[in-house]
């Protein structure tokens, strides 16, 4: 099938976003990805984005940001590349990630390279990065409430109104990664960040792709597997947009359940037997028919049937007034 895919628009907002990335305005109309490398190392003024936090605006806002000044707080998170500190800078709270920049691999780099070109008010806003004492620290746009996967944690599973709510915002978040022609590949409950507002943005693109071939490591089961969608797991040369779609399913199904989907596999192994056995993850009764059936239309085994984003956009579950 086609993908919907709108290229004027798509190289409108990126010739805008390096617009405002860039140290030195580009006046280049037509950007590849080889226009996001990194920066050099070391800058420590740098020219981030800053989007205004009392508004949903999806504006960014060019400004000079001394990263000196930085005021370092407690540390609110871990994960697998290093810890997350809120920071206090110029009277506003931003999120730092800090990592060992003598480990750094080559999917940090790669989320740094596809943050910076991002601007949207669903997926959480980069602000910049600095290389200091062997250190690499991520600057981004803190979400006081954490991870939704904390929250279920916390709180329990949620109501389907709540979870439509927060399923709609994923809606958009992804939609517009996708006209990026970004590919997340790790969406998930514990990389969907929340604020006070109830807004949610879509976080961790460790594992994104700018439309680069995957290399799935299957030798140690991670549990990442259970949101992936089939052709990654089965190692299909070809995927795309598609695979983030069968993950908000499985989202979904975290969210209505606070577990992860396919509960009981425990090994990658079961959860190709499963995958290929049962075409879907087991989708919660409880839930009404219409977000039963848009589940079920997310996580169609068949990537070719399975809908873009942008279609799922039109599903009555989404559409019905409430
Ligand atoms: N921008 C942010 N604002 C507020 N909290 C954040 C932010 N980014 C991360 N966190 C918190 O820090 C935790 C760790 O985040 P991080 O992105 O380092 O790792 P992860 O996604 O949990 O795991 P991994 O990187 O190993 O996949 C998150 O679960 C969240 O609670």
């Amino acid at each position: 099938m086609k993908q919907s895919i709108d290229p004027s628009d798509s190289a409108n907002q990126i010739t805008q976003l390096c617009l405002v990335c860039s140290p030195e305005p580009q006046t280049k109309t037509l950007l590849s990805p080889k226009d996001f490398r990194i920066r050099k190392p070391a800058p420590l003024v740098l020219k981030p984005m800053l989007c205004d936090q009392q508004e949903d605006s999806q504006k960014a806002v060019g400004c000079e940001y001394n990263f000196k000044d930085l005021r370092l707080g407690k540390k609110i998170g871990s994960g697998a590349f290093g810890d997350v500190f809120v920071g206090f800078i110029q009277g506003k709270f931003i999120a730092v990630k800090q990592m060992d920049g003598k480990q750094l691999i080559e999917s940090v780099d790669n989320e740094i390279i596809i943050l910076s070109k991002l601007t949207h008010k669903n997926i959480v806003q980069y602000y910049g990065y600095m290389r200091e004492a062997g250190m690499l620290n991520v600057y981004l746009e803190y979400m006081d409430g954490g991870s939704l996967s904390d929250r279920l944690k916390q709180f329990g599973k949620f109501n389907e109104t709540l979870i439509r709510k927060f399923t709609i915002q994923i809606l958009d978040g992804l939609i517009y990664l996708h006209r990026q022609a970004v590919v997340h590949r790790d969406l998930k409950c514990g990389n969907i960040l929340s604020n006070q507002r109830g807004q949610i943005k879509i976080a961790d693109f460790g594992s994104s792709s700018w439309k680069e071939a995957i290399n799935l490591s299957d030798t140690e089961f991670c549990y990442s597997f259970k949101w992936m969608a089939p052709e990654l797991l089965l190692k299909e040369k070809k995927y795309g947009r598609r695979v983030d779609v069968w993950s908000l399913g499985c989202v979904i199904i975290e969210m209505a359940t606070a577990e992860h989907p396919w509960p009981n596999i425990k090994s990658l192994a079961q959860l190709l037997e499963a995958i290929q056995n049962l075409k879907c993850p087991p989708i919660p009764t409880h839930l009404s028919k219409e977000c039963q059936n848009f589940i079920k239309r997310c996580c169609t085994y068949n990537k070719d049937q399975r809908p873009h984003a942008e279609i799922l956009k039109e599903d009555p579950w989404i559409k019905k007034e409430i």
